[in-house]
Parts: structure tokens; sequence; C-alpha cells
């Protein structure tokens, strides 16, 4: 049975005050901008929010949801990459090659992809969907870019739902399989859950807990995981 707040139990447990950062971080007012984005529009520096979690845990379905509610920019690390391994440039085979095996591309690729994507985009608020993957990936965007991501969503789902999403997605992608999914798992938990630590101990974490455990339940979820998303930042 899909149980609507354990989705978002974790979060409700946050200080009062964390709970105005992330609602101020996600209000969209163009007039009356938040406290917090507010000071990061004057300075123009970007405000960023990192999201993670496990292949298929839902990073990009639910980012475009709340960048489309919430008017962030939304950057797919994967995506970027899976762009430039599309354009014939240089580095497109070896992106390829490491999609296909679920290993993590190098960070200077990823990280000057995503600079990039900052620079040129016009919104200064930005969801950072699927990175950073390492805590070499952290350490590499902390020194390029140079700042610290204001806030990180991770999206917590059991592994056996993220594999059935994964196997169902049917995008054409080359990691959609279940030999690559398997070495997703693998570098999902031993090389990005330290980043998800890393970030819960500073105190920027945000957990969606998703328990949805059957594929037509899963698709309530999606509703479900919105509204209450929603109706949180909105608070
Ligand atoms: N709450 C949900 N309930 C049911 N299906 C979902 C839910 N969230 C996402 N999906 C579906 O699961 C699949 C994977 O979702 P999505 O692409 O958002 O995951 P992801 O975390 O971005 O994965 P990846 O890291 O592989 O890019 C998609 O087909 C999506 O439609
Ligand atoms: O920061 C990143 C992000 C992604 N990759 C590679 O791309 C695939 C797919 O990424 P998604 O975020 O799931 O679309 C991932 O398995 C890695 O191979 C990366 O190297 N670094
Ligand atoms: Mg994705």
């Amino acid at each position: 049975m899909w149980r609507r707040l354990t989705s978002l139990s974790h979060l409700r447990q946050v200080r009062r005050a964390d709970e105005l950062k992330i609602c101020q971080a996600f209000c969209t007012d163009i007039t009356k901008p938040p406290v917090e984005a507010e000071s990061h529009y004057r300075r123009n520096s970007p405000f960023v929010a990192f999201v993670l979690g496990g292949p298929g845990s839902g990073k990009g379905t639910q980012c475009l949801k709340i960048a489309e509610t919430f008017g962030f920019e939304h950057i797919g690390a994967g995506d970027l990459l899976r762009k430039e391994m599309y354009s014939g440039s240089e580095n497109g085979d070896m992106i390829q090659k490491l999609m296909k095996e679920g290993s993590i591309a190098p960070s200077e690729v990823t990280v000057k992809l995503i600079k990039k994507a900052i620079e040129s985009a016009e919104n200064r608020k930005f969801l950072i969907d699927g990175f950073p993957r390492s805590e070499e990936n952290r350490m590499a965007y902390e020194r390029i870019v140079g700042a610290e991501p204001n806030f990180v969503l991770f999206f917590d789902c059991p592994e056996e739902v993220m594999v059935k999403r994964v196997l169902n997605r049917n995008e054409g992608r080359v990691d959609d399989n279940e030999h690559t999914v398997k070495e997703r798992l693998k570098v999902y938990k031993g090389t990005t859950l330290p980043v998800v630590n890393h970030y819960a101990k500073k105190g920027k974490l945000y957990k969606v807990v998703d328990i949805t455990d059957t594929l037509q339940k899963q698709v309530i979820g999606i509703e479900e995981v919105e509204c209450a998303v929603e109706k949180y930042m909105r608070m």
C-alpha cells in the first residue's frame, strides 16, 4: 500500500530553519524572490541544488516537475554526457564505453559540461540531476566551479523498484539493460552514497523516501510524490 506521507517523512523531520530554507529555495515569485535566492541573485552567483539517487529512483521525473513548478533550470549530468556522446566529439566513444559499463566519466569532462550549461543559462537557479556521483566528482566541481551546492535532494528508493523502472523505461538508453543496471547499482552504493553521506553530515541533505512496491502503485506514486513535494515546498 502506498503511504502518502511516508514519502516525505524525512523531510518533515527537518528543523524549522531548514524547512524555511528549502521553502525559500523553491519559491518562484519573480517580483519578490525568496530571501536566500534573492541574495544569490544580487551576487549573480548561481543557486544550485544537486539531485541524487540510484538509477531509476525518479530523479529526472521529479526534476522536470520541480523545475516547472518552482522555476529552476534542470541540468541532467547524464543528459549532457549523452548529448556529448552523440555530438561526434572526441570524447564520444569514451563516454559511450563508460555508460555501457555503468562507470563514471572523468570529472573534468562532466564538470566542464555542467559549468558551460550553468554559464549559458539565463536562469540562476539550477537543479543538477545525477551529479556528483563520486567524492572525486564532488571535489572537482568545488574546485572548478568554486562553490558548494545550496542543498541536495536525495531520492531514496528500494533497489527492486529502481531495477523494474529502469528495465521498463524504454527510451533507447545504452545503459537500460540488466547487466548495466547491476553495475550502476554497485557504483551507486560504493561510490555515490558516500557523497550523499557527506552532504547529510553537512546538514544539506533533504531525503525523499519512495516506498512504492509494484508497477501499478508506482504509477500512483508519481503523482503522490509530486503533490507532496509541491505542497511541502510551498509550506
Ligand atoms: N514514482 C514513480 N512511479 C512510477 N514510475 C516512476 C516514478 N518515478 C519515475 N518513474 C519511471 O521510472 C523510470 C525511471 O525514472 P527516471 O528516469 O526519472 O529515473 P532517474 O532517477 O532519472 O534514473 P537514471 O539515473 O537512470 O537517469 C521512468 O520510466 C519513469 O517514468
Ligand atoms: O555525473 C555523471 C552523470 C552520469 N554519468 C554517466 O551517465 C550514466 C547515466 O546517467 P544518468 O544520470 O542516469 O542519466 C551513468 O551511469 C554514468 O555512466 C557520469 O559518468 N557522470
Ligand atoms: Mg535520469
